[in-house]
């Protein structure tokens, strides 16, 4: 079913996440849960805190050269630990939690991450580009950290100010 899907400032997206020890049918519910909640909010990436769920599980399904997310590449991220960073890049990135509000943020190029799946097998993968930023951004989820901390403190103000303006708008 859809969840509900926390927002910036919630206080709850601060706190650090704990690793999943039991892979069975409760963290299944959840994954397949947090799938139909990221497509209905049109998200490509969810971690498990987004959903108010403190577990180290995340799901990515990035957009394919045809223009829609195939559920054959879904992702499903369980206990993730980046093994080695490679390169920079910069990318203007956005988040369900933090909605409507999109800014440039600078993460490793390519990384190497050990995670295990579902059903609990080890899996270590490289990743580039996309699938690098977003991997290192539901990551962070993980960790208790928004892309909005990792931006510089002028764009941060700018993010303060426009949050401000909308909370007034909407009083
Ligand atoms: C109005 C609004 O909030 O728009 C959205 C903002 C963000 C998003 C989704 C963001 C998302 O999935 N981020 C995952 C993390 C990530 C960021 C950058 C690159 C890779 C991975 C969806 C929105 O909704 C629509 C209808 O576009
Ligand atoms: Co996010």
């Amino acid at each position: 079913m859809v969840l509900e899907i926390i927002t910036y400032p919630d206080k709850r997206l601060w706190e650090v996440s704990k690793p999943v020890e039991v892979f069975d049918g409760s963290l299944h519910a959840l994954l397949d849960n947090m799938y139909e909640t990221m497509l209905a909010r049109d998200g490509i990436g969810l971690a498990a805190i987004q959903v108010a769920v403190p577990l180290n599980v995340l799901i990515i399904n990035l957009v394919n050269e045809e223009g829609f997310q195939d559920k054959a590449e879904l992702k499903e991220v369980i206990n993730p630990v980046i093994l080695e960073k490679n390169g920079t890049t910069v990318y203007k990135e956005g988040c369900l939690s933090v909605p409507e509000f999109y800014e440039e943020v600078e993460r490793a190029k390519a990384i190497t991450v050990r995670y295990q799946d579902r059903f609990g097998k080890v899996i270590e993968e490289r990743l580039e580009d996309l699938w690098a930023i977003a991997m290192q951004h539901e990551m962070d989820h993980l960790a208790g950290k928004l892309f909005i901390e990792k931006i510089s403190y002028l764009k941060r103000k700018k993010f303060d100010k426009e949050f401000k303006k909308r909370q007034r708008e909407k009083a």
